[in-house]
């Protein structure tokens, strides 16, 4: 990774961009912005900024906030960085199940992260005593919301830890504008039966502020 450029860290609402700020504590090489929720307006939001950017402005971008955690990849409270970023329902539904737009031809579902810098985050994060899961990180339009859902998921796709909203949108456009790109997620509630009285907001999103005070320090 270039050491020139500043680091494009995107975030579905406000709440996650001032966690995220509030951990970052002032560091200038990153600029945090709020993409809005869900696939489409994140990628919209991050193609915006990197093209009125232009080239060189940015090195690395980097898409955080909560997620749901998958049974036995991640708990309540703890940290998922990708290992990949997956449209997980980015396909058709056929008599023989899912079948993603890999299988279909048009393109491909999965955009890789760079693999370098989430092994050394995770190990990081690990070291700071936070627990953390590295692993593919869901991206949906839709929060499941039933354990069959939450099943089929994680048969579907080996190791999936975390679902969110934004990651592969916000992946697209870094893609397209020749960035690598990241996903880091604070898990606040179980994939699964939607129970969002359950959901650790806070909990999440002080996780979240703690992952990004040991990502300042690991980003040279
Ligand atoms: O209600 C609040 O106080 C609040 C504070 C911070 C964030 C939220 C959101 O609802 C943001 C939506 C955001 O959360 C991600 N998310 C969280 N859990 C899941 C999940 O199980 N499946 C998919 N996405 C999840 C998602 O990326 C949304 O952008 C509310």
């Amino acid at each position: 990774m270039s050491e020139n450029g500043k680091i494009l860290v995107m975030t579905a609402v406000a709440v996650e961009r001032d966690a995220v700020l509030r951990g970052l504590s002032g560091d200038d090489r990153f600029e945090v912005l709020e993409a809005g929720v869900g696939p489409v307006e994140a990628a919209v939001s991050a193609a915006t900024v990197l093209a009125q950017a232009g080239p060189g402005a940015y090195r690395l971008v980097i898409s955080a906030g909560i997620a749901g955690g998958f049974k036995e990849r991640a708990e309540v409270g703890s940290l998922v960085v990708s290992d990949a970023i997956i449209a997980a329902d980015l396909g058709a539904e056929t008599p023989e199940g899912f079948h993603s737009v890999d299988k279909l031809g048009f393109g491909s579902a999965r955009i890789d992260v760079d693999v370098e810098l989430a092994g050394r985050l995770a190990a990081a994060l690990q070291a700071a005593g936070l627990q953390t899961a590295l692993g593919p990180v869901l991206t949906l339009s839709t929060v499941t919301g039933s354990a069959e859902t939450a099943v089929e998921l994680a048969a579907r796709i080996p190791g999936a830890a975390a679902e969110a909203m934004e990651g592969f949108g916000v992946a697209a456009a870094a893609r397209r504008a020749g960035l690598p790109v990241l996903e880091l997620r604070a898990i606040s509630n179980p994939v699964g039966p939607r129970d969002r009285s359950a959901w650790r907001i806070k909990d999440a999103l002080q996780a979240l502020e703690a992952a990004n005070s040991v990502l300042r320090e690991v980003i040279v």
